[in-house]
């Protein structure tokens, strides 16, 4: 049977850091950290805590000569994708499997594009609580890594050979047997309540008392909803009446990664979700007027923090 006895991992953020620790706990020579000069630097000044513990990485910077690994795992934002794409390039043989945690539907087709759909297994993760603060991660809840070919019904080497590194790493996983519909159940939770809680500001607790936010990010869900019908996915009504369940156990003071974001003044993912979806919109001629005024809402905030705006508000 395939084994992996090596992981590389670019993105030591929040989700990136919690499943670093979780590998270095197993085997701390198993794992090595992508990271330029800046980063690694400022990563090896204090090593990073993570729920307390310190942890020292093993950091790679992106140009080094190195044996390619078994398990290439991403988890940046996506508009870091780009020159993450770029810097995994040692890393990668014709064995190495890659995983990207990513949101969202685009980043295993923009690396596969790159490396080949035949090292892609498609991920993301659910769940997961974690907070990060410089190169402090805290997080209550692991989550679970949902991840997989598009069909699952016999599971194939790749999917074997990252079940059994689990396994052995104590990170909680589930293999889906369609992981493109759950990749897409989780886009549209993502269309829906990240950005709708970014533009209202609004944690958990205000979708938990009152209707007008639901309404608004069941109608952007809606248009993801739509899109799928006429790609082959197939998501319906049931899909959005699945996640208010979910939504109504979450932690009343919790925020979406896109609240956090907008909250830090840090560049949000709206291109990797409206963006998307509008673009998908236009392909397969379905209308997307939420996703179309959402988009230009969280752009307009991102703008209005980065370049100094303040001073009007
Ligand atoms: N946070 C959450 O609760 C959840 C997040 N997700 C998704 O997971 C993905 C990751 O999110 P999250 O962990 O929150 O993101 P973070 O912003 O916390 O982390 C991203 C990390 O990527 C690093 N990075 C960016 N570019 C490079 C590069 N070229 N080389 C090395 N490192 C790089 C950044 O480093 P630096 O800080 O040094 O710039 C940062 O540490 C996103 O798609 C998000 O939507 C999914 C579920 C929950
Ligand atoms: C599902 C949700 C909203 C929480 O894990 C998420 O993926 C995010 O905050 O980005």
């Amino acid at each position: 049977m395939r084994e992996i006895n090596t992981v590389s991992i670019i993105g030591l953020g929040a989700v990136g850091a919690a499943y670093a620790a979780r590998l270095h706990d197993m085997d701390p020579d198993c794992l090595r950290v992508i990271a330029d000069n800046d980063r690694s630097q400022r990563y090896s000044k204090e090593g990073f805590i993570i729920n307390g513990k310190r942890y020292r990485f093993n950091y790679i910077a992106p140009d080094e000569k190195v044996l390619p690994a078994d398990l290439l795992l991403i988890a940046s934002k996506y508009h870091h994708l780009e020159q993450v794409t770029e810097d995994i390039r040692q890393h990668i043989g014709s064995n190495t499997i890659i995983l990207s945690l990513l949101n969202g539907i685009s980043s295993e087709d923009i690396v596969g594009q790159r490396y080949g759909m035949d090292k892609i297994l498609y991920s993301m993760c659910l769940g997961i609580d974690a907070v990060r603060e410089d190169e402090e991660i805290s997080f209550v809840k692991t989550g679970k890594v949902y991840f997989g070919e598009k069909d699952n019904e016999v599971y194939s080497e790749k999917v074997r050979a990252v079940k059994a590194l689990f396994d052995r790493a104590a990170i909680p996983y589930i293999i889906p047997q369609n992981m493109l519909r759950t990749l897409w159940w989780k886009f549209m939770v993502n269309v829906g309540i990240n950005q709708v809680s970014a533009v209202l500001r609004a944690p958990y607790g205000v979708f938990q008392r009152f209707e007008e936010p639901n309404e608004l990010m069941e109608s952007a869900m809606r248009e993801v909803v739509r899109v799928s019908q006429q790609t082959g996915v197939y998501l319906t009504e049931d899909d959005i009446r699945d996640y208010r369940e979910v939504l109504q156990a979450a932690e009343p003071r919790g925020k979406t990664s896109m609240l956090q974001d907008i909250e830090a003044g840090r560049k949000t993912e709206v291109e990797m979700l409206a963006g998307a979806l509008i673009e998908l919109g236009h392909e397969h001629g379905v209308d997307t007027p939420i996703n179309e005024a959402l988009y230009q809402a969280i752009r307009t905030l991102e703008q209005m923090t980065s370049d100094g705006a303040k001073e009007f508000t």
